[in-house]
């Protein structure tokens, strides 16, 4: 597959008082899976996010990348600490490869606040509304995971996500938004804006403004481009759902690279990320018979240990 497919959540959406039948589940699902199970990355249109909250998002947030580095640091995320806070450019590698990496990024708390980020409260405010939207539609992406996998719990995967409601469940789910600056002429050989690395949860709801870069791999092995699409969001699936469907639903890597055009250089890019993980609890076995050439290729493993590793190794500091 060489593009990413749209899939429509018109038929699940709860608007005017609508309530999804059993064929509007199963059929779409049955697009959703068509799409994890082959790229790994699903264009949604219809997803009933607010559309003025996504851009108050993006707004607070550009406001807070374009201030001075000096007040920016003042936010600084100690990964030795804790997991939330401004991620300066270099702090965090994900490809080790790519040797320079050009992005600026913050993380929001799920239940922390501290009165001494006070002045960050706009910046914050609106990215956990738009964090609160998502709820709806992240719980019905992981209802028709469970149908397409024909768990016998359809609410498996909404069991083992506490966290989605309950911000003191322990998890290593993360909401940030992210800003590329723009590019100057003086780039170092071997950088990109984001290295090539697969996301570490369960799926990833990404918001993404019209500047593009983003690119994903398929099985084949070609980078595919994520072109943006106005009114639409991206999910894709991370290390855990991989692990849970003995590998039908690949973990598919992507990135973001420099543009060679010189105009689209020197124009900043942001996204926003929604990581879902389940609870630190959860352990991760794999579930299903759909890929029965992967037996046993995946052992059990609590999902907190493996996103602490996988996060100990990304963060320089
Ligand atoms: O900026 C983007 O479009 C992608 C971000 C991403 O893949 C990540 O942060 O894991
Ligand atoms: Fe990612």
């Amino acid at each position: 597959m060489d593009v990413i497919p749209i899939v429509d959540f018109v038929k699940l959406s709860t608007q005017n008082g609508r309530t999804p039948s059993r064929e509007d589940w199963i059929s779409v699902a049955a697009e959703v899976d068509k799409a994890l199970s082959s790229i790994g990355f699903v264009y949604l249109i219809n997803h009933d996010i607010d559309e003025v909250k996504i851009s108050r998002a993006f707004e607070t947030s550009k406001q807070f990348f374009e201030l001075p580095i000096e007040v920016k640091k003042k936010y600084l995320k100690d990964s030795t600490k804790h997991h939330y806070g401004y991620v300066c450019p270099g702090q965090e590698l994900l490809n080790p490869e790519s040797v320079h990496e050009v992005r600026e990024s913050y993380d929001f708390p799920f239940f922390y606040k501290s009165d001494d980020w006070k002045e960050n409260a706009s910046l914050e405010a609106a990215n956990m509304e738009l964090k609160s939207e998502c709820k709806p539609v992240l719980k019905k992406i992981l209802k028709a995971l469970a149908i397409s996998l024909e768990l016998q719990d359809e609410d498996f995967f909404i069991n083992a996500s506490k966290n989605i409601d309950d911000h003191s469940q322990g998890s290593y789910s993360a909401f940030r938004t992210i800003y590329y600056p723009q590019i100057g002429d003086d780039v170092e050989p071997n950088t990109v804006r984001l290295g090539a690395h697969s996301d570490y949860g369960v799926v990833t709801i990404l918001f993404q403004d019209n500047v593009g870069g983003l690119q994903v791999r398929n099985v084949d092995s070609k980078w595919v481009p994520a072109t943006p699409i106005p009114g639409s969001i991206l999910i894709n699936t991370g290390d855990l759902l991989e692990f849970w469907s003995n590998g039908y639903y690949p973990a598919t890597k992507h990135r973001v690279l420099i543009p060679e055009a010189e105009l689209r250089k020197k124009t900043t890019r942001q996204s926003i990320v929604y990581f879902h993980h389940p609870d630190d609890s959860a352990m991760v076995t794999p579930l299903t018979t759909k890929n029965p050439t992967a037996e046993n290729a995946y052992e059990e493993i609590n999902a907190g240990e493996y996103a602490k590793n996988r996060l100990n190794s990304t963060y320089k500091y």
